[in-house]
């Protein structure tokens, strides 16, 4: 008996020892973590009380005292911010692998049923894809110039931020499906559709968070919205998938529904297709382009219209290459070194992106010896690192396109001081896209047409013409309402 007690209260002992030992050492590592640099923070929301409607402001402010590389807590998750090239380096070069997730958010969840990666997407917006849809670009653009021809010929204002839109969806839907699915093709229900999912996916849902305030999201019809929209925008791209498949090999043009079903169908290089993928495939590429192309020209005729120096320059070189055509061509284009500092300068100062696209941490990594865990969600902001004086200089804030004449800069993400594309394994599949249509858009547009806007009233301009929208995507808040008056009949 006083041996079976002996033995019991050996092992108590030696579990108590085991079990004390654990916990000293897991004390002692947390205690040993050194975690970046945080703002205070209050019980249950963290730092979201620290965020104002222009997160890439606020990050930028808060990073001024709490360094580049700065840990804040949106509810319980931790929330990465970067904002020098340097510690960006660290995040997209060094440690690209693992950071290179997305954060599967319940928008995510719902409307694109958990998101997935495809290097199909890669493929389809790659070189010689883009350079197969010129036509398809310069219809849409010549399009849009008829409509600045009328409003010329008037002495009428235009909304050119509404036609830029219209232009670059157009572009984008006909490439991808085969027809425009626009305002004028009675079609608008597809816009409201790609709107209000680019609304949910930009909407703050608290119980992502905050999970003890889920409920919240549900009072505000929030769960109720996305599975509504998902529920509709999947309908009507399973309706065009299926368009697609009935005509078949009768059609004379391809479109990137009928490369992914012939790819689907031929299993070309081992690629595995189904239609929920060709849907997820399609999706991400209007989620990706809808809005960004658009709003890079926006931002670029803001700036030339409120810096006529540039814009006389810009409109010099344009026309002495295009030697006076009504079209400036993607050929001509290839040549104008003035025209892609414009548009360098301008997507430093506005990336439609200021924060790129969100990231997630898979695995605990040490950065500038500061520990990280995983799951730690990552926002690069590029807003930030654009205007660094360190890089930039004192007018780091000021539009000077000169700027980039003597630099080697590209978009490919290669020096972190400039990164409206991303960078690493996570970079923009759609750049030679992108700025393609950005070139070639920009040229025609000063080119064709002298711009002129009205002064405010109230003198704010500055407020006015470069006030930005909330959100994941930065565009202006108010359309740019300008006049066109035609540039070629003047010379
Ligand atoms: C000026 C125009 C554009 C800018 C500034 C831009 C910028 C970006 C950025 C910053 C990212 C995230 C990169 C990262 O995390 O490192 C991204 C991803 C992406 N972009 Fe673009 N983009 C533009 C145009 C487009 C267009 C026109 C399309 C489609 C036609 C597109 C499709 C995508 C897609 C599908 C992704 C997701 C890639 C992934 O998650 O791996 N983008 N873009």
């Amino acid at each position: 008996m006083e041996l079976m007690i002996l033995i019991s209260l050996s092992l108590t002992t030696l579990l108590a020892f085991i079990f004390l030992k654990s916990l000293f050492k897991r004390t002692t590592t947390i205690s040993e973590l050194n975690p970046p640099p945080s703002p205070w923070r209050l019980p249950v929301i963290g730092n979201l009380h620290q965020l104002s409607l222009h997160p890439h402001r606020a990050f930028h402010r808060l990073s001024l005292r709490y360094g580049p590389l700065m840990l804040l807590y949106f509810g319980r998750v931790p929330v990465l911010v970067v904002s020098s090239a340097d510690v960006a380096h660290d995040v997209m070069k060094t440690h690209d692998l693992k950071f290179a997730n997305r954060p599967k958010t319940k928008a995510v969840d719902i409307i694109m049923n958990g998101g997935r990666d495809s290097l199909l997407t890669v493929h389809l917006l790659g070189k010689q894809m883009v350079k197969s849809f010129e036509n398809v670009r310069k219809e849409e653009i010549n399009a849009m110039m008829e409509k600045l021809e009328k409003a010329s010929s008037s002495s009428l204002s235009v909304n050119l931020s509404d036609l830029l839109l219209n232009m670059s969806n157009n572009v984008i839907c006909k490439i991808a499906m085969g027809r425009k699915y626009s305002r004028e093709e009675n079609t608008s229900d597809f816009e409201n559709q790609l709107r209000k999912i680019m609304e949910l996916l930009g909407a703050f849902p608290v119980g992502d968070y905050i999970p003890s305030l889920a409920w919240i999201d549900k009072v505000r019809g929030l769960d109720r919205k996305m599975e509504e929209v998902s529920k509709t925008f999947v309908e009507f791209l399973e309706r065009m998938v299926q368009e697609h498949v009935d005509e078949g090999e009768k059609k004379e043009t391809s479109d990137f529904v009928d490369m992914l079903l012939r790819i689907q169908r031929e299993k070309t290089n081992g690629f595995e297709l189904d239609r929920g993928d060709i849907r997820l495939i399609i999706l991400d590429i209007f989620l990706g382009g809808t809005t960004t192309a658009f709003t890079a020209v926006d931002w670029a005729m803001t700036l030339l219209i409120r810096h006529p120096e540039s814009m006389k320059k810009l409109q010099d070189e344009v026309q002495n290459y295009s030697r006076q055509n009504l079209y400036v061509s993607e050929e001509e284009v290839e040549n104008m070194k003035y025209l892609k500092a414009v548009i360098k300068e301008a997507l430093r100062l506005h990336p439609p992106g200021p924060m790129l696209v969100p990231r997630q941490l898979s695995q605990d990594v040490k950065v500038k010896g500061y520990d990280i865990s995983a799951g730690t969600i990552v926002f690069i902001n590029a807003w930030a690192i654009h205007r660094d004086i360190e890089k930039w200089g004192s007018d780091a804030e000021a539009f000077k396109p000169e700027r980039h004449l003597g630099m080697h800069l590209d978009f490919q993400g290669q020096d972190f001081n400039f990164i409206p594309f991303g960078s690493g394994r996570r970079l923009c599949p759609a750049i030679n896209f992108a700025v393609t249509l950005i070139e070639v858009a920009l040229a025609n547009l000063v080119n064709r047409f002298n711009w002129r806007v009205e002064s405010r009233p109230l003198g704010d301009d500055d407020q006015y013409y470069l006030a930005e929208t909330t959100g994941i995507e930065v565009c202006r808040k108010f359309p740019l309402i300008a006049y066109p008056s035609s540039a070629l009949s003047t010379m």
